[in-house]
């Protein structure tokens, strides 16, 4: 399987509308891969708090019509990223859509560690309270979304519900960038998967993005790693190379506490 990882720059200048349409033409240009990942709420910016409200849409709001039809003209499976979700009674989720080749919407994931402590995301959104897996023809996604990448318990719920290849959408701040690649290489690590993690860059509501999205596969080498620009990283997934190293290496086997 063949996936392509699109880091995207959210600048202030541009509007959210220049850059969905921006991004879908990026999307079409992966048409050689399998799967297409975005990084979190790159429509508004993860930091653009004040402007949670005005944009947050419907699940199949704007980001979802513009991106189905990215998706289909690809003939891709596309992690759209994450977008602010309003939902039916009026709460707010940070929440990622995945989107079929047809351009169906295959999974929805409402993040479920928000950030901020007592400020930002943390008061304005509601928490999810659901894992997600996707299967794909190759690989089984397991979905989390930025600071859900510093709860391990997280993941490994994801592998016992078969995932077989992590994908991180995030908007992780430059000044923490040490931890990003640390963690994504710990839960591909311990958790003997591939990880596909997909920041934004630029600077949005003063916040400086870390870029530097990386693929790792499950014994932990980088195969892929941007810099801190707009970019795009396309990788081959071995689709027995979890398989092969969980059963070379079982020490998912040897569990003994949280099953
Ligand atoms: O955990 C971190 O350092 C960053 C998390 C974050 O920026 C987010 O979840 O939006």
């Amino acid at each position: 399987m063949r996936a392509s990882l699109i880091q995207i720059a959210v600048n202030e200048g541009e509007s959210v509308s220049s850059r969905r349409a921006r991004v879908a033409d990026l999307v079409r240009e992966q048409d050689e891969s399998d799967l297409v990942v975005l990084p979190e709420l790159w429509t508004v910016g993860a930091f653009a708090y004040e402007q949670f409200e005005t944009e947050a849409e419907p699940l199949d709001g704007p980001t979802y019509e513009v991106m189905a039809e990215a998706a289909r003209d690809a003939g891709v499976w596309l992690h759209a990223g994450s977008v602010v979700e309003r939902a039916g009674d009026g709460s707010l989720y940070n929440t990622t859509l995945v989107l079929s080749p047809a351009g169906e919407l295959a999974a929805t994931y409402r993040k479920i560690h928000r950030f901020g402590f007592d400020q930002g995301e943390a008061v304005l959104m509601s928490a999810g309270e659901s894992l997600t897996t996707v299967e794909l023809p190759e690989q089984t996604l397991g979905i989390a979304t930025c600071y859900d990448l510093r709860f391990p318990e997280l993941f490994r719920g994801l592998v016992d519900a078969g995932a077989t290849a992590m994908v991180v959408a995030a908007g992780w701040p430059a000044r923490r960038r040490a931890h990003w690649t640390l963690l994504n290489r710990a839960r591909a690590v311990e958790d003997q998967s591939y990880v596909l993690a997909c920041g934004l860059a630029g600077t949005h509501a003063g916040v400086e993005q870390a870029g530097h999205s990386l693929v790792v596969d499950p014994w932990g080498e980088v195969l892929a790693e941007a810099g801190t620009g707009e970019e795009v990283l396309t990788v081959e997934l071995d689709p027995a190379k979890v398989a092969d190293t969980r059963r070379q290496f079982p020490a998912l086997k040897d569990r003994r506490l949280g099953r």
